[in-house]
This record gives structure tokens, sequence and C-alpha cells, in this order.
């Protein structure tokens, strides 16, 4: 057989179950990868292996009307993945339907869809009945007309989306793997604790979180007991946001850094002892230096 490669863009408005929907084709999270490769501005997300093929996800963040500089270098940086890649999948909420996102997001790939690949996803189809999701097909299908395949996935149950993956790996491009084998996961550690401290927070706060939220890693101190020490800064744009984060007391953060830890030490198999501090930045959004770490462009938000 012959070896493929490619990359693969998953575009959507946010909540669409882009991440639930990678996890799975993607597996393991230790295989998230984030550096930045030659050939594309985007993050790599994660690599999945199906039989010969290889296919790089890259990380769009979701496509919503931009109203700040954040949002304006998200999204920008979300069709700046889908320009690069080699196919692209929307994925949209099958209860949903056509909402007025997806509706601009049609409009987009209407003026500047043609000669790309592109595939749609109709997810949480747990949510819907048969007859609604084939007119949901037929609707999307024919507002834009450049969708190569239709698929009905739920990305939570797992329904569909080794169709999708399969799909996917058969129609990247022939060529040699992009990523050796053993460098899948190869994402810098730093920004995975980081990430993990992210990952609780949402789980703790749900509706909560404030948004425009980021956690950093400060300094990752290797101790002569084989422990680590991570400090992280969380970082919230209001005074009144911190004490969301705080939580009464300090029982959120605190419950937040021990959920983190444990996860982290599973992770490096050793000990770890991690350090949480909230700090407000109410001109975080405008600092050049927290979009590079966030692997977006500061200057893709002008505007
Ligand atoms: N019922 C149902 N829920 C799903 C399905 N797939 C994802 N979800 C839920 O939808 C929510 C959003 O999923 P995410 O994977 O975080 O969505 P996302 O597109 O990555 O969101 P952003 O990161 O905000 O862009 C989560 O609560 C998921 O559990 C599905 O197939 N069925």
């Amino acid at each position: 057989m012959t070896q493929r490669a490619g990359f693969v863009a998953l575009i959507g408005e946010p909540n669409a179950g882009k991440s639930t929907l990678l996890n799975r084709m993607v597996g393991a999270k230790v295989s998230i990868v984030t550096h930045k490769v030659q050939t594309t501005r985007a993050r790599i997300r994660g690599v999945a292996l199906e039989g010969e093929s290889q296919i790089v996800f890259v990380d769009t963040p979701g496509l919503f009307q931009p109203r700040r500089r954040l949002d304006r270098a998200m999204v920008a940086a979300a069709w700046g993945g889908a320009a690069d890649a080699d196919i692209t999948v929307l994925l949209i909420e099958a209860h949903r339907g056509i909402t007025d996102g997806v509706r601009t997001i049609l409009d987009r790939l209407n003026e500047i869809g043609k000669g790309r690949r592109m595939a749609l996803a109709i997810n949480k189809i747990d949510r819907v009945k048969a007859e609604e999701l084939l007119a949901l097909s037929e609707e999307m299908n024919t507002a834009y007309p450049g969708f190569e395949r239709t698929f009905m996935i739920s990305a939570e149950k797992g329904h569909g989306v080794e169709d999708l993956k399969r799909w996917l790996a058969g129609e990247v491009p022939e060529g040699p793997w992009l990523y050796p084998e053993d460098q899948i996961a190869d994402l810098p550690m730093r920004m995975i604790a980081a990430e993990m401290t992210r990952e609780k927070l949402t789980l703790r706060l749900h509706q909560e979180l404030p948004y425009q939220l980021t956690v950093e890693t400060e300094n990752w101190e290797e101790r002569e007991d084989g422990s680590a020490r991570i400090d992280q800064i969380v970082y919230v744009s209001r005074d009144g946001h911190k004490g969301i984060v705080l939580g009464r007391k300090g029982e959120t953060i605190k419950a937040v850094g021990q959920a983190s830890r444990a996860e982290l030490e599973e992770f490096l198999g050793r000990k770890v002892h991690l350090f949480l501090q909230v700090k407000v930045r109410e001109r975080w959004l405008e600092e050049a230096e927290r979009y590079s770490e966030m692997g977006l462009d500061f200057r893709d938000g002008d505007g």
C-alpha cells in the first residue's frame, strides 16, 4: 500500500464538538502536538494513523462573529488553517441546524471555497430523528454544493466517526508521512501542562468559566529528587473573574490544582508540585506575547 499523509482542518462554530471528535479520531491525549510546521499556519492538534495514512489535524478555533482583536485573530487563524489544509471538514450540530453562524460559514465558503476539498459532518445525531437529519443534510448541500461527502456522526457516542476517519485516510494526498511515528507526541510539556489546568478549570466552572481566560506555565523546575515544580498563572481580564476562578475561600482553584497535578503526575510518571496563581491582566487581549503563546498571530487581530 502506498503511504499517504495530509493536513485536515476541522471548522465549525464553538461547541460543535471539534475537540470531542478529534480526541476520538486521534485517540490518546498524549498524541496532541502543537509545534508549528512550515506548511501550515495553524497548530497541529493531533495525528491519526489509519492503515498507511497519516492524518494531521490542524487546530482551528471556533468560527464566530469577530468583535474584538482576539476574536478576529482567532477567526483568521481558523480560516488560515482551513486554507492550508488538504481537506476541510465543516462540523455542525444536528439539533441546531443552520444557525446564523453556520449561515455565515456557508456564505464564506461560497465566496472562497472553490478549489478546496470540503466535507460536511453533521454531529450530535443522537439528539435528532432520522428525518430531520436527512432534511438538514439536503438543506446544507443545497446551500453549499461543494461538499464532497456528508457524514452523520456522533462524536460523543462514536457513531460514524470511523467512516469519516477512513474516508479522510483514503483522500489525503499520496506521499511520505509528515511525522515519524515516534515523534507524534512532542507537544512542549509546558503547553500540555497549561492545557491540563485549563481543562480542569473548564470542567469545574462550566458556564461560569470566564471568557478570555488563559493559562500559562511560567516556570518549570526539575528537582534533584526527581520531582518537578511547575508554576502556572491563570490570566483573567477582570477583577470579578478572579473571584470566580478562586472560588469561595480559594476552594475552586485548590480543587483545580489538585486535579491538574494528579493528571500531570500520571502523565509524567513522577511527583509534581504545582503552584497556581490567578492574575488580572486587563490588557492581556492587547498583548502580542499572549497571542504567540496561544499559537495565534497578533496581527491577524488588526482591523
Ligand atoms: N449529544 C452530543 N453531544 C456532543 C457530541 N459531540 C460533542 N458533544 C458535546 O458538545 C459539547 C462541545 O463539544 P466540544 O468538543 O468541546 O466542542 P468544540 O467544537 O471543540 O468547542 P470549542 O472548543 O468551543 O470550539 C460538549 O459538551 C460535548 O460533550 C455528540 O455527538 N452528541
